[in-house]
């Protein structure tokens, strides 16, 4: 069965609460011995974290990061346990929950495999942009093209191919309405925090360098 990302979340969350309840943190045998059985892990990286990402200890990662979540919720973490290590650039301790979301999504192999169906346009589009992320050179791209031509499809793909690499990119657009079509779109007022009265001169966004909005701009590829 899969769950999509908010969901899987929640059942984490359910799941996690009774795995670090006080009663299997302490003494309790058999929870404690369930808990430091890696297989569990594994269990769970296919259950929870399963996108298709062909990087098992990734998955395993992801595991990790939500379980140690839940665990620092009850002072408790991962490195207390007899579980596989939480690497020190995917631990929960240094991603914010906007971070951990954004490389969380669930993608198919459905999902996947629409990137082979890109049509010549969009794929020059594609392969384009994918260089230009590769040369981490940075730089403004404008698609346009009449309605239909299939812009939001290569939106899609890109966002796709970028999750399944572990890249944060961020989906937004301006209206509601748009967002809707894209998976984890956000308003651009929202993720970029701009003030609803933008015209008075001395507006700015209001985001505070310490916070997870920073934080997750600034590993956008
Ligand atoms: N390469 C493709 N293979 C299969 N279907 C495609 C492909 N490209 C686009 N489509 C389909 O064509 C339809 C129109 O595509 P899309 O919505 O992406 O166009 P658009 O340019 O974003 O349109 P608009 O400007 O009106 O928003 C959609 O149903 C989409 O699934």
């Amino acid at each position: 069965m899969h769950f999509n990302g908010k969901q899987e979340w929640a059942l984490c969350q359910i799941l996690y609460r009774n795995f670090s309840h006080e009663q299997t943190l302490d003494n309790s045998r058999d929870n404690y011995i369930d808990l430091q059985q890696n297989e569990f892990i594994h269990y769970y990286a296919e259950d929870f974290a399963y996108r298709d990402i062909p990087n098992s200890p990734l998955r395993v990662q992801a595991v990790l990061q939500k379980v140690n979540i839940v665990l620092q919720l009850h002072s408790k973490s991962i490195s207390d346990f007899d579980l596989p290590e939480l690497l020190p650039e995917t631990n929960s301790r240094e991603l914010s929950l906007l971070l951990l979301e954004e490389l969380n999504y669930y993608i198919i192999s459905k999902d996947i495999a629409k990137i082979s169906t890109l049509n010549e346009a969009q794929y020059i589009i594609f392969d384009a942009v994918m260089k230009l992320i590769d040369l981490r050179s940075g730089g403004i791209l404008f698609v346009d093209g009449p309605t239909g031509s299939g812009k939001m499809y290569l939106y899609e793909c890109l966002f796709i191919y970028l999750r399944v690499r572990q890249l944060i990119a961020l989906a937004v657009a301006f209206s509601g309405i748009t967002i809707l079509l894209l998976h984890g779109g956000c308003t651009v007022h929202l993720r970029f925090k701009i003030p609803i009265s933008i015209l008075d001169g001395n507006s700015t966004c209001n985001i505070d360098k310490e916070n997870d909005s920073a934080k997750l701009l600034k590993e956008v590829v």
